[in-house]
């Protein structure tokens, strides 16, 4: 579909998940992390997910080497800025970044040092390339509820600032969404935009929960909403958008291949589908892989895809300034 030349937007991409290898490598020989390996082919290994991954649990344990070097201001700002700039020479105009701020504490950080370097490594990448940023703080769910309302209430100053949504990401459970209202109603009352990882890997219920009890307005992967009626309905009438990342689902084994992913359906069906890539170099990915790979098989046409960018400007946390910048290229 000669989808290289045109205009993305990405709407899902962890920044630990998406950490130049060249520089992952190098940062952590200078971190003197001992890793026995002395090629960056050797390295990449390390860091990329194997073919054999069997389920979302084993692929996070792939973000252990990017979470121990991004301990720095330095390093957290250069990181960001060299993931814009990749992304900047693919042609994506838009990117939302996500993190989860209480992963970099370690080494002593305060929470507005690491927010703070990553808004830097965002505001200098758009002077510099044609290409707009935004955040989004990630609360972990394998983290007890008040980590979460920690992100929540020290990120709220950063609203309007660079900061745009929250979100809750890691491992899922069934009961997630009861388990964290508390803080989420209160991310929505303090002007935070919503999106949570649901429906992932089996309980489409963590959908229809993600809506009901957190507001969420975007549904990062959703891949499970099928199985439940209430939620699919929901996702139509509200025209909540499903940030799918098609590599990452067949990595994570929610499907067996990309011609198995119900994506197809759902946007057949009038779901607001955007693609991702969810981890660049976790996934071993970018968009216009994601892209060339549903073009190959025949999943969706340069027709679908314009549709999507549509979705993606629809449903991003922009503003509406960039918004009609957005629009204006396709
Ligand atoms: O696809 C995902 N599902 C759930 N959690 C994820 C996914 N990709 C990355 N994460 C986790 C691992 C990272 O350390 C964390 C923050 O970016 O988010
Ligand atoms: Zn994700």
């Amino acid at each position: 579909m000669g989808v290289v030349g045109l205009p993305k937007i990405e709407l899902h991409c962890h920044l630990d998940g998406s950490v130049r290898p060249e520089t992952l490598f190098e940062l952590s020989k200078k971190e003197g992390l001992n890793l026995g390996v002395e090629s960056i082919e050797e390295f990449r290994k390390l860091v990329e997910v194997p073919e054999n991954c069997k389920s979302l649990d084993e692929y996070l344990e792939k973000f252990d080497i990017a979470n121990k070097v991004m301990q720095t201001k330095d390093n957290l700002e250069r990181i960001t800025y060299e993931l814009m700039e990749d992304v900047a020479q693919d042609n994506v105009k838009y990117i939302e970044i996500r993190f989860a701020p209480l992963l970099h504490i370690n080494k002593g950080l305060t929470f507005e040092e690491i927010v703070e370097s990553v808004i830097c490594g965002i505001k200098r990448a758009e002077k510099e390339f044609d290409i707009y940023g935004n955040l989004i703080l990630s609360c972990m769910r394998t983290m007890p509820v008040e980590a979460c309302f920690q992100v929540v209430e020290k990120g709220a100053k950063y609203i309007g600032k660079g900061v745009v949504a929250i979100d809750l990401c890691s491992s899922e459970r069934a009961n997630f969404p009861e388990v964290f209202q508390e803080p989420i109603n209160l991310a929505k009352k303090l002007g935070y935009r919503i999106t949570i990882h649901a429906g992932e890997t089996g309980i489409g219920e963590n959908v229809l929960k993600s809506i009901e009890l957190l507001d969420a307005e975007r549904i990062g992967h959703g891949v499970y909403s099928k199985d439940c009626p209430e939620a699919y309905k929901l996702l139509k009438e509200k025209n909540i958008a499903l940030e799918v990342c098609p590599t990452s689902n067949v990595h994570t084994k929610a499907v067996v291949s990309y011609e198995e992913h119900p994506m197809k359906a759902y946007f057949e069906d009038g779901i607001k589908v955007t693609i991702n890539t969810d981890n660049m170099t976790v996934s071993n990915t970018d968009l216009n892989k994601e892209y060339t790979i549903l073009e190959d098989k025949n999943i969706f046409t340069e027709e679908d895809y314009k549709q999507m960018y549509n979705y993606s400007v629809e449903a991003s946390f922009a503003s509406e300034d960039i918004k009609n910048k957005l629009r204006a290229y396709i």
